[in-house]
Parts: C-alpha cells; structure tokens; sequence
C-alpha cells in the first residue's frame, strides 16, 4: 500500500467514523423518545388498573349491573390497546440498544436503472430512519440488501415484491465495528470477502450458537430469502452453516410476511432439546421472538401421556440384527404409509375395534352394540364423522340412563343418607326452595347420578371407547395378507415377533420409535383429525435421521405449510443411510416444480486440516470444501492401556486450557462417556458429563456420547476410544459427525489398534503422538 492511500483510507475512516457516530446520536435521541413513551405508557396503565379495581369494588355480590359490565369490557379494550403499545415500544427500545453498538455493518454505493443520481445505502441489524423518514440504516433482511451478499460489482439485480430491479454497484464496503467505534473496513469485489469471514471463524466457541448476518454467503442467502418453493432441501456438508442459514431465513421470513405471519406458525423440529437450548438466542439476538421449537419425539409423544417412548440413548443402543433392519426399512417407508392409509379406508366398512363403556364396573354399553352404531350410517359417512354420529348416539343412550339410574334403589339409599353438609354441597343456592319433597328428591336424584356418571361421560366425549391399540394390532396382522413380506425380506415368524412385541411392550406402557408414528396416524385417521392448517412453515433439521414415513405423516399433520428441510446425508447416525433415497423420498411427497434442492459444500466450522481429515473418513460421501482457515493438523494418541489413554487426553486438556479453547469429549456411547467422567473425576480433572437431552450445554471441559453432539460444535473435540472395532463399518458417519465438530482443534485417543475407520485416513492428515 503506498502511503498516499493509507492516508486516503485513514481519513475515509475517519468520515466513515463520524458518519457513524451521527447514526448513534439519532438513534440515541430515538431511544429517549420511545423511553418516554413508555412510560406515559406505563403510567395509563397503573390509571386504567385502579380504574378497574373501582369497577370492581363497586360491584355488589354476584350481581353485575349493563353499566359495569360495559365498563370493564372498554377498560379491558384499552389496558389490551396499551399493553401492546407498550409491548412494541419495548420491543423496539432493544433493538435500538444493539443498533447502538452497533449500527451497520455494511455499505453500498449504487445506482438504480433509469435513476439519475448515485446512492449509498447502509445496512444493518434492522431498518432506522430519522425524523423525514429518510433510511439511515435499512434491514439486512429490505430488498436491497440482497445485492450485498449476493453480487459482484458491476450490473447486479435483486428481487422486489414488484418484480426484478436492476442495478449498478460501484461499491460494496464491510465494516468491523466494536461498541460504536470502527475498528476496520474492508472493500469488496466479490460477495463478502473472506476477510471479514476469517475474523468471525477465528472467534471462540460458545455454549450458544451466533447470528452470521455480516457474513451470509451467496449460497445461504439463497436459502434464506426463497420464498417460492413448497420444499426446500438443503443437503450441507458438517459446518456448512445449514442451521445458521434456517435461523436467518425464520428470521427474514417473519420480516418479508410482517403482520400475516407470527412466530407461532413457524415450527422448528431439531434433533434434540439440548440443541434447542443452544440455539435459543439467535433470533432474539436479532429482534425476532423464537419460533416454536420441539423435537418429532416431543411433538408426538406429548399426546401419549401414558405411554413412554424409547429414549434417544435406548434408540441408539439397539442392537440391529438383519431381521431387524428389515422389519425398521419396511415400516419407516413411504409403502406402509400408503398402506395404513388404504387399511383406514377398509375399516370404513367393517372391522373397527371398540372397548365397552362400563359403569359401576358393570357393562353399560358393550362394544358389539358401539360397532353395530358405528356401522348403522351409509356410506356418505367417513370415518371421522361416523365416529362423531356415534358419539351423539352415546350421549343420548347415557342420557336415558340416567333418567333409569335416578329412579333405582341406590340413589334413594345415597339420598337418604346424606348429611346436611353433603345436602348444601348438592343445592344450586343456599337457600334454595322446592314445590314439594318429590321434586327436592328429583333434584339431587339428578345431581347425584350426573356426578356418578360425570367419569362415563368424559370416557365417551374423549373417545376412549375407540380401542386404539386394538385396531393397530389388527393392522399389524392384517399386514401379511396385504404385502408380500418374503419379497421384504421379512419371515411370517419375524413379523408376528414384532406383532407381539408390539403387545408386550404396550402393556407395559411403552411404545417403540418404529410403533409411534403409525400408531398416532391410525388414531387420526379414524378419529377424522385434520392437520394444523394454520401453520405456515416448518423447518426440519438433520433430515437425514427421520424416515420418510415420519415426513409423509409430518406433511399430513402441517398440509398447509411450506417446507425446509436439511441435513447432511454423511451424517446419518440413526437411520445410517448413505445414499440420496431420502431425498428422493421427500421430493416424492412434493410436485417437482415446487421442489428446490440447494447443496452447500463449504464447511466454515473447521480449519482446512480438520476438514479433510474428516473428509478423508468418508469413503463415499457427500461433496465437501473446507475453508480456507489454518490450524494445527489433527493429533493422534496411541496407547496401550485405558489408563495411558486417560493421561494422554489428560495432557491435551492441559494444552486446550491454555489456548482457551473449551473441550468436548465425545464417547461413543453413554456408558462409555459416564465411565470416563468417572476416571477424570478420579484423577481431579473436573468436567461436566451431559448424559440426557434435557440438560443444557455448560461452559468449561464437557463429556458426552455421540447421539447428544449432534448440531453441536466445539473449539476442541477429543474423540474418546476411537479403538479397533469400537465402531462398526457402517458408523462412518457417525464418526465423521463426531470428529466434525471440532473448530479449531482435534484429538483422536485410541487404545490398541487405532479403528478401522480411521487407518484409512491418509497419515499426512495428522500427527501421531505415542
Ligand atoms: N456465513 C457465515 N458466516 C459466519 N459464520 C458462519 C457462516 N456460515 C456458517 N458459519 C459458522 O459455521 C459454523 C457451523 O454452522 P452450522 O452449525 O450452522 O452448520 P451446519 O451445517 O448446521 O453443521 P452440522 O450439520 O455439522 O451441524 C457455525 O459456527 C457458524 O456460525
């Protein structure tokens, strides 16, 4: 650089500085305005409260005068008015906080097509203007703002709700800002320039995830602004930055569609809670409220109080035998689905199955009558309002029990004995009066059976007399007279193994992953249950651990909505596919020109040396191009004994210490994590074990097993036993995920004879420490 430009750039910086510390001012000013607000905001509230308690206080027992009521009907109106003001200014009030800091990141010079006169736009977190609606700062999210993570310099266009608007940019300039001060600036050509993105990699893990908005690649902002297809499928290598890309596209949807989509009808299904946990910040951080978040276990089991469904350790854990493996392929296809859906259309006909409604322990309805009922309507009945008709059918037969039941001998017997007490408890009013004794009589003869029969009643409005388990069970053995399941691989003895081990486990409260999803979907089906037409969009990360049962039910339960999902087809640790059916399969649940497939294939988590190393594990994986960001290669200890092995990764910690990077000890499974946080708690070395999902990330050394790492990512991993014969030959992925979520460092700790997986790692990759 010669020393004209650096003083060039010194006073550019300078102008951009002070540029930026009028933004701040006004912001500031912003600030105090809406400071203001609140509180005369604040203060009509305390007023409309007292107004309220008056209100109430002037009412006289359990009478209410029109007056009154209308009183408090306006009232409500206006505390709900204010409160939402109030709700908004606060809202706002933080983002002026964090636009404070920080108030852009970027600036663009341009001219737009067929306008006379240059302009300069800067971006940041969110839009700011001043007093004449002039934009001091627009969206990262507005139209324009796509031409800086998008384009070159030069002729560039950008979509806008009116169509394509073309455009040309003569500059496109990053800035490093840190507490309203400019600590660097950058000049681009191309689409936001490594430098910038260097910086941002080279940072520290943390037990949150963080918002990319300054560094958005071309390739995510992709993602993240379509707003066209039904289904979009991200398929990104391990660090690609696919759950940052959704984050940011949740949070430029919410912008794009202000005020007809809240966050409450986007859903997010994540891998599991601790994972929720860890990316629970980005989207407040950005000023949006988080969507709903929940794992496919939670959103499902949640309606099977009673039952409990296998963990994500057991699910892991099982063993699968070849009979297994068949019998987990053919009922997690889209061929079952298909298949319980044509079963749900016989039972139509005939063959549904019903409990009897008891009362007093005695039968008062058997379920041959509740089958005769439900078959009693013709054919233009389905089988959710067939079920409904029955139901009336039910209330009405209950009813005229009831008038029976008020004349027998117990309720005479029960009146009789009541004390003055229970006789008060029965009354509608203290003082209640009666024409004569007969009526009295009548009158808590009726009370007295209602309560009685208060627990049928709800058996038959909550349909409990639909036995749900029973008419899985049947499908499950009318299963072999609809398929050929020698063709699947399956014997007749396999299948009426897992027929029954269905059983046995159901009366032991519990249900199998395989079992929930067909189980619930018969329960819809019968029950005529809609999907929830009110959601718009649903996101699903890690695609490649759900079947695509589970996503033809998912597009049954959400019909309505529009669809992201993502994952990494090399990082298959549950289902262990590898290869590109699950694609295949979801796109089938799509029209093909509402489908868009975006594949991204740089990682940013890792330095280049990690990143192929963990490439090198895979023998037949995915497109992958690490980053251009150095580190130290991987190291490799060899040692004989579990007590050698535990001082090696002793002293690596030691060394991770004092580089402050934060260390993930990643087992392969639960017991194996737990046993080697027993050892270091042995030896004084504190460490956090993390054994269940529902736990939260904690900051220091971390231990735990495979299936929790997941999405996670660490600035160092050491893989614990990655010995010979440790992992089977078809965990490569699993393997591949775990060392993948290292950033800057990876460990590798064998015992004996290093994993087969891992000798296939060319050895210029790493070093090898005895
Ligand atoms: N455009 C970007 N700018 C800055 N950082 C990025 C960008 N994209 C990704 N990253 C960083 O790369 C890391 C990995 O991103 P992320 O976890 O979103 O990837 P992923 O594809 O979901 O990974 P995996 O499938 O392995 O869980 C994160 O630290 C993220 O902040």
């Amino acid at each position: 650089m010669t020393d004209k430009s650096k003083i060039n750039e010194l006073d550019e910086k300078k102008i951009e500085q002070a540029h930026l510390d009028d933004v701040v001012e006004k912001i500031k000013k912003s600030e105090d305005q809406l400071q203001e607000h609140m509180n005369v905001a604040e203060e009509d509230l305390k007023v409309i409260n007292n107004a309220f308690d008056d209100i109430h206080l002037g009412m006289d027992g359990d009478s209410i005068s029109m007056d009154a009521a209308l009183s408090i009907h306006q009232q409500q109106q206006m505390l709900d008015e204010r409160n939402n003001s109030w709700q908004q200014s606060k809202q706002r009030y933080g983002i002026l906080k964090k636009l404070e800091k920080n108030p852009f990141f970027a600036r663009l010079d341009f001219q737009e097509k067929g306008e006379p006169r240059e302009e300069t736009v800067y971006i940041g977190l969110s839009s700011f203007t001043d007093k004449n609606d002039h934009f001091l700062v627009y969206d990262w999210r507005a139209p324009i703002s796509s031409i800086y993570y998008d384009g070159k310099l030069g002729k560039v266009t950008y979509m806008t709700p009116d169509g394509e608007q073309e455009v040309n940019l003569f500059l496109k300039r990053q800035f490093l800002v840190e507490d309203g001060k400019i600590k660097a600036y950058f000049d681009t050509q191309e689409t936001i320039g490594d430098q910038m993105l260097l910086e941002v990699l080279d940072g520290k893990s943390s037990t949150h995830m963080k918002g990319i908005v300054k560094t958005i690649q071309k390739e995510q902002n992709k993602i993240i602004r379509d707003t066209t297809s039904k289904l979009l499928f991200v398929q990104g290598a391990a660090g690609s930055g696919k759950t940052s890309a959704i984050l940011q596209r949740i949070a430029y949807l919410l912008y794009r569609y202000r005020g007809t989509l809240t966050s409450s009808q986007v859903v997010m299904f994540s891998p599991n809670s601790l994972f929720n946990d860890y990316i629970k910040d980005v989207l407040p951080e950005m000023g949006e409220q988080n969507m709903v978040q929940m794992t496919y276990k939670q959103f499902l089991a949640r309606r099977l109080p009673n039952l409990s469904v296998e963990s994500l350790s057991q699910q892991f854990e099982t063993v699968v035998d070849t009979a297994n493996k068949n019998i987990s392929k053919f009922v997690s296809d889209i061929e079952f689905f298909n298949i319980l859906t044509n079963y749900s259309k016989l039972l139509d006909q005939s063959g549904m199955a019903f409990k009897n409604i008891k009362f007093q322990g005695k039968v008062f309805i058997p379920k041959e009558k509740i089958q005769e009922i439900y078959y009693s309507y013709g054919p233009q009945y389905n089988l959710g309002n067939r079920l409904d008709a029955t139901v009336d059918r039910l209330i009405k037969m209950l009813h005229r029990k009831m008038g029976a039941e008020m004349r027998s001998n117990w309720v005479s017997e029960r009146i009789e004995n009541l004390d003055k007490e229970q006789l008060q408890a029965l009354y509608n009013a203290a003082d209640q009066e009666f024409k004569n004794g007969d009526e009295e009589k009548k009158f808590l003869a009726r009370k007295i059976v209602a309560v009685t029969m208060q627990g049928v009643y709800k058996y038959i409005k909550h349909l409990r007399f639909l036995n749900v388990a029973g008419n899985y069970l049947n499908f499950l053995k009318a299963v072999p007279k609809i398929v050929d399941l020698e063709q699947r691989g399956i014997t007749k003895e396999q299948w009426e193994e897992y027929t029954t081990n269905f059983v046995k486990s159901f009366n032991s409260k519990q249900i199998s992953m395989n079992n929930l999803s067909p189980y619930l979907y018969l329960y819809d089906l019968v029950t005529g249950k809609h999907g929830e037409l009110d959601m718009k969009f649903v996101f699903i990360d890690e695609i490649q651990d759900y079947t695509p049962f589970q996503l033809a039910y998912m597009k049954y339960k959400f019909p309505r909505a529009r669809y992201t999902m993502l994952g990494d087809l090399n990082q298959s640790i549950f289902t262990k596919k590898n290869s590109q059916t699950l694609l295949s399969e979801a796109q089938s649940l799509f029209e093909a020109d509402e489908t868009r497939v975006v594949q991204l294939v740089h990682s940013y988590r890792s330095t280049k040396q990690i990143t192929d190393f963990t490439k090198a594990i895979l023998t037949n994986g995915q497109k992958i191009e690490p980053f251009n960001r150095e580190g130290d290669l991987p190291n490799l200890f060899m040692a004989d004994s579990e007590s050698e092995s535990l001082k090696q990764v002793m002293t690596q910690l030691k060394v991770n210490d004092k580089r402050k990077f934060t260390t993930a000890i990643i087992a392969k499974t639960l017991e194996d994590a737990d046993h080697l946080h027993e050892l270091l708690e042995e030896k004084g070395v504190k460490s956090t074990l993390i054994r269940s999902e529902n736990q939260r990330l904690a900051t220091g050394t971390i231990v735990l097993p495979s299936f929790l790492a997941k999405g996670l990512e660490f600035d160092a991993v050491i893989m614990w036993d990655a010995s010979k014969d440790k992992f089977d030959e078809d965990e490569q992925q699993l393997v591949y995920t775990i060392a993948s979520r290292a950033m800057h460092k990876l460990t590798i700790a064998s015992i004996g004879e290093l994993s087969q997986l891992l000798q296939r790692v060319p050895e210029k990759f790493y070093t090898r420490e005895k």
